[in-house]
């Protein structure tokens, strides 16, 4: 039996306004899999994560979640989907356990289904030890890992993160990283994830290349490195998707 991708966009064009942005994008995240969205500045990954949420509508095409048409059944397709946008989307003021009572409110689930809920969270993510703090008085790799919790209350099936690393120093970007796989690993969860930053795409399943609004490439971070030319790699040095993305940089487009 053919099983039903987790997130599936056919053919997405869009526009902000008369700007053209998206370009018939078509892509698929298999369930229990890790897609890393890659791409320069201005590439449209924060817009399709937007179009996935069902907050603007694409002009052409479709996308489905868990067999969900997004457009018809927002509110069934967004249970689906839990996010974690550019900035931090906590209070300051109020405790992680406080914050994440108030995500899971806002989410429908009653006083029961609360404290169980959070004690799961607290199990998969290292988030335990300051429970009690205000976010505000979090690092900010501290932050992130409460952010994602936060967008897990509901207990989606898919986790949506958009740069989730910006900022963060580099022990606090290895922490996230080891905990979005064991998220995988552990609790069967998919993950899409944008990010410019390529390195970090290594522990991706699969990553897709989007620049212009177009999709150029798609495949393994292995497969991606097997097309890199033998001369952009020293002797000395393994090549890393960095390596990767300048080369295809330098690619010219292919539009259709
Ligand atoms: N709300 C908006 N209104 C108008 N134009 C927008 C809006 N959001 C994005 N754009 C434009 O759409 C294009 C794609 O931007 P988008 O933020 O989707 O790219 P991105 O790949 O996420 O880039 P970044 O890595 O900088 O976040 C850009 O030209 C941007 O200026």
């Amino acid at each position: 039996m053919q099983q039903i991708p987790t997130i599936l966009a056919e053919n997405i064009s869009f526009s902000w306004l008369d700007t053209p942005t998206l370009h018939r994008v078509s892509l698929t995240l298999n369930p229990g899999e890790m897609l890393g969205l890659l791409g320069p500045n201005g590439g449209g990954k924060t817009t399709l994560i937007s179009l996935i949420a069902g907050l603007v509508n694409p002009a052409e095409g479709h996308i489905q979640v868990n067999g969900v048409d997004v457009r018809q059944q927002a509110l069934t397709a967004r249970k689906s989907l839990g996010f974690v946008f550019q900035s931090v989307s906590l209070d300051p003021f109020m405790s992680v356990l406080q914050n994440l009572e108030f995500a899971a409110g806002l989410q429908g689930m009653s006083e029961r289904q609360i404290s169980p809920r959070i004690a799961e969270l607290c199990d998969s993510l290292p988030i335990k030890a300051y429970l009690h703090k205000p976010v505000g008085a979090l690092s900010g790799g501290q932050k992130r890992l409460v952010d994602i919790a936060r967008a897990l209350v509901h207990n989606p099936k898919v986790l949506i993160l958009d740069e989730p690393t910006t900022a963060l120093d580099p022990s606090a970007k290895g922490l996230l990283w080891s905990t979005l796989k064991s998220l995988q690993e552990r609790n069967h969860l998919s993950i899409l994830v944008a990010t410019h930053l390529m390195d970090e795409a290594q522990d991706c399943d699969r990553v897709t290349f989007l620049r212009a609004g177009r999709i150029e490439w798609t495949g393994t971070p292995v497969q991606a490195l097997d097309q890199l030319p033998d001369q952009s790699v020293t002797q000395t040095r393994r090549a890393t998707l960095a390596d990767w993305f300048i080369w295809k940089m330098s690619q010219t487009h292919h539009h259709d």
